[in-house]
C-alpha cells in the first residue's frame, strides 16, 4: 500500500500553519510535505515534526518573489545568483528537517526569450544544484505543472522532465510525478505510471481530484484503480516513495473540513494503520 503524506499548505487550512502538524498526525499521517518553510525558523518546524512523530518528506526551494507572481527561478536567465542562494537556503532547511528531497520550481517562461535559451539556463542550474544537493545527501525534484493553474510555467510534460533528468545524469535529480497535473496536460495516467515508475527517475508522487483539485474521490480520476497500479508496479520495480495528498478540501477551511474529507482513505482501503 502506498504511503501517504499530508500536504500542509493545502490541507488543514482550518488551522494555523504550525497547528497543522498535530492535525495531520491525529488523522494517522506519518509524513508531511508543504510548499515553503521559510516563514518559520527551521528548528521550530523540526520540533513540530518530533512532537508528532512525523517525517518531512518534501518541500520547495524558495521560488523567487511568489507574491509578485514568480513561480521558481531555475529557467530564468540573469537570476542564477538568486537561484543558487535559494538552493543553499533550502539545503539548510532540509538538513534541519531531515528532509530527503527538495522541489525546484522551473519558473514562468519570460516573454520574448527563446525556449532554447531558457532550457540551457534550466539545465545548467539543475546540474549545479544537483551537485550541491548530492554533497548534502539530498534529492532534487522537478515537477511538470499544468498551465491552466500556472499559465506560462516552463515545465509541463512528463516526457520533457524525464528527458532533462536523463540529459543531466545526476542520480539525485528526479521527477515529481503529480498525477493531477499529468491528467490535465496529457492524460493516460495509469500507462504513464507503468512507463515511468520502473525507470528509477520518479522521486515522489502527488494526487488530487481532477479538475477541481479537491479530494481524490471527487472528479474524473479513479484513484482506487491508480493505487492498485502503483502497488503492482512498485512491487515489481522496488519503488518505495511517498504519495503527497496535495488537494484543497472541498469543504474549504471550515472546522473539521480536512478530516471530514478523508473518507476516501477508508473507501479505497488505504488509511494508514493506527499506531
Ligand atoms: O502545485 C504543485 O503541484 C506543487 O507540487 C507545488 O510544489 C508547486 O506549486
Ligand atoms: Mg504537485
Amino acid at each position: 500500500m502506498p504511503r501517504f503524506a499530508a500536504n500542509l499548505t493545502m490541507l488543514y487550512n482550518e488551522h494555523a500553519f504550525l497547528e497543522r502538524f498535530a492535525a495531520a498526525a491525529a488523522d494517522g499521517f506519518r509524513g508531511v510535505e508543504f510548499l515553503f518553510p521559510y516563514a518559520f525558523p527551521a528548528e521550530e518546524l523540526a520540533q513540530r515534526l518530533r512532537d508528532h512523530g512525523l517525517q518531512q518528506v518534501l518541500f520547495n526551494a524558495p521560488p523567487g518573489d511568489w507574491e509578485a507572481g514568480e513561480r521558481g527561478l531555475a529557467c530564468l536567465p540573469g537570476r542564477e545568483a538568486d537561484f543558487r542562494a535559494g538552493v543553499a537556503r533550502a539545503l539548510d532547511y532540509a538538513q534541519a528537517l531531515d528532509c530527503p528531497r527538495i522541489h525546484l520550481m522551473a519558473g514562468l517562461a519570460p516573454a520574448g526569450v527563446e525556449p532554447a535559451a531558457l532550457q540551457a539556463v534550466y539545465e545548467a542550474n539543475l546540474a549545479w544544484a544537483a551537485e550541491q544537493a548530492r554533497a548534502a545527501g539530498r534529492e532534487l525534484l522537478i515537477e511538470p505543472i499544468n498551465t491552466r493553474d500556472m499559465p506560462g510555467y516552463f515545465l509541463n510534460r512528463q516526457d520533457e522532465a524525464h528527458r532533462i533528468v536523463q540529459v543531466i545524469q545526476a542520480p539525485n535529480l528526479k521527477v515529481q510525478f503529480d498525477l493531477y497535473h499529468c491528467q490535465i496536460v496529457e492524460g493516460d495516467v495509469a500507462m504513464k505510471i507503468r512507463q515511468y515508475l520502473p525507470t528509477g527517475r520518479v522521486g515522489h508522487i502527488q494526487i488530487a481530484g481532477v479538475p477541481m483539485r479537491h479530494e481524490p474521490d471527487l472528479g474524473e480520476l479513479n484513484h482506487g484503480y491508480l493505487f492498485e497500479v502503483i502497488d503492482e508496479v512498485a512491487a515489481s520495480c522496488g519503488w518505495t516513495g511517498w504519495i503527497g495528498c496535495e488537494y484543497r478540501p472541498a469543504r474549504g477551511s471550515v472546522a473539521g473540513a480536512t478530516s471530514a474529507g478523508l473518507g476516501w482513505l477508508d473507501t479505497l482501503g488505504v488509511r494508514p494503520p493506527a499506531g
